[in-house]
């Protein structure tokens, strides 16, 4: 390829630094000259880019690829051709792969591990909503930023690859194969669930730091078609029950058989609970317990409604249909909620455990919401703000894998949580003003989001909602 650096792409985009090489191209950091902003530039390789059908499926594929928008999918900014090679332009990543992330540290913590493939599988349901699929699903191709926020890159491409394959080798098979599902190997892949067992390769990983198949690509490929996963907790002892069946059912052979297909259901439907009444591992000895004095944040057998009158969780049949990212958040919360409880020092007549780590993880005793004063006493303390803002994202994102907030303000919403997050890493250890105006910030995005509700651009019950009743939050906007 030659050499890019310093090169102007149509007059518009400013090429700086290379920042790595894969199969299909090479990706620049770089500059857009109209707009001013940082971008990614990826460029095909001249090989690829020769192949007069394989540039067309690109530009198709990259247009299809655009239209994703979620906070958890990169954004593709515009796709053009320089002097002949193909390119595309993508917003600039801060962070690096889970590739790289992998190769540095080994396994993921059971927690870590369950947020970031919460993240995963919520921006491909989001894609596959939008009648994408990605085909190539593996840590490289999935971005953790410096914030913490996952982003599913390269959407489109493997596509390209295996029509570039098929047009130079018949028979090759093209993708990692560490990755690949049994349908792609035989040729019939390129539906969702496709991408769900390559997540179920990527959760396998995450948790016992290699894939579920090791060997050669013949071995492999016969792996992949043949044998039975030897299950995770057979490497990792502390891997939840629930957590393991999820994996092993998205490495079912049979695509029909993963979750998001009928039989799913079943696999999921114990998670269709709200976090702390589900979801606890196998042999927990502690299930949720009110407090004396009734439900207070982080309670979820009731939840508070905005007349202080408790109302039921959301039924069962309602909840029926639960997409994977939503099983995640369950789950997560579920092992933050046990790990916290097992670092407890707390006496079992003590607070209630929190589904969620926000409450549990703040240093300092929380009030209940009746204690509220002009400073919402529920927002987290300084300390637990991160932990607390983490949450408040995974709740959101599950409430949009449900289809119960307006994609617009989901968008908005993330980024200002995003936002807050950066300004505290950011800000971390210059000044005790920083928690405070990160907290009025957060008071300004609550009462948002209880406009919004008013609107109808959010549906009134769904993990969002229910995280906000838990942090007491609704009743503070109302009690305004
Ligand atoms: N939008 C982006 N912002 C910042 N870095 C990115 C972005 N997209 C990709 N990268 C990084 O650029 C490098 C090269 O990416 P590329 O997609 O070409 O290779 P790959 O995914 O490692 O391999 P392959 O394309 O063969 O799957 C990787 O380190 C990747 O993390």
């Amino acid at each position: 390829m030659p050499e890019m650096a310093s090169s102007l792409l149509v007059g518009r985009y400013q090429l700086g630094e290379l920042i790595g090489r894969g199969g299909m191209g090479e990706v620049w950091q770089g500059r857009d000259l109209r707009s001013g902003r940082p971008v990614a530039v990826k460029m095909l390789t001249p090989q690829v880019a020769q192949m007069m059908e394989a540039r067309e499926r690109f530009a198709r594929e990259m247009r299809a690829a655009a239209r994703i928008v979620h906070p958890n999918v990169v954004t593709v900014l515009d796709v053009g051709e320089h002097e002949g090679q193909p390119f595309l332009v993508m917003e600039l990543l801060s962070g690096r792969s889970l590739a790289a992330d992998l190769a540095e540290r080994g396994r993921y913590g059971i927690v870590e591990a369950c947020h970031l493939l919460t993240q995963a599988a919520t921006g491909l349901d989001a894609a596959h909503r939008a009648g994408v699929v990605h085909r190539d699903v593996k840590p490289a191709n999935l971005h953790r930023t410096t914030q913490g926020v996952l982003k599913v890159v390269d959407f489109g491409v493997a596509h390209l690859a295996t029509e570039a394959a098929r047009l130079t080798a018949v028979g090759t098979v093209v993708g990692t194969a560490a990755y690949l599902s049994p349908e792609q190997i035989i040729g019939q892949g390129g539906q969702p669930a496709s991408d769900l067992y390559a997540l179920g390769c990527v959760g396998y990983e995450l948790l016992c730091g290699h894939s579920p198949f090791v060997g050669s690509a013949p071995q492999l490929v016969y792996k992949h078609l043949h044998e039975p996963p030897v299950p995770p907790s057979r490497y990792r002892e502390d891997v939840p029950a629930e957590l393991e069946g999820l994996i092993l059912a998205l490495l079912a052979k049979d695509p029909a058989a993963r979750p998001a297909g009928a039989a799913a259901l079943q696999i999921l439907s114990a998670f269709t609970q709200p976090p702390a009444r589900t979801a606890w591992p196998t042999g927990s000895p502690v299930p949720p317990v009110l407090p004396p004095g009734g439900a207070r944040a982080g309670d979820t057998a009731l939840l508070n409604t905005p007349d202080g009158r408790p109302r039921q969780a959301p039924s069962e049949g309602r909840r029926l249909v639960v997409p994977v990212a939503v099983a995640l958040t369950a789950i997560t919360a579920a092992v933050v909620g046990v790990s916290l409880l097992s670092n407890s020092q707390q006496p079992s007549s003590g607070p209630a455990p929190s589904g969620t780590s926000s409450v549990a993880a703040s240093e300092e005793p929380t009030p209940t919401p009746s204690e509220a004063t002009d400073t919402p006493s529920t927002l987290p303390t300084q300390s637990g703000i991160d932990g607390w803002l983490a949450d408040f994202d995974h709740a959101l994102l599950a409430q949009q894998a449900q289809g119960g907030i307006d994609p617009g303000l989901a968008r908005k919403v993330h980024e200002q949580i995003t936002e807050m997050a950066g300004n505290l890493s950011e800000n971390e250890g210059r000044g005790k003003g920083k928690g405070n105006q990160a907290q009025k910030q957060m008071r300004g995005l609550i009462r948002d989001l209880s406009e919004a509700q008013r609107q109808g651009k959010l549906a009134a019950d769904g993990p969002l909602s229910a995280f906000l009743d838990r942090s007491g939050l609704s009743d503070e906007h109302d009690d305004q």
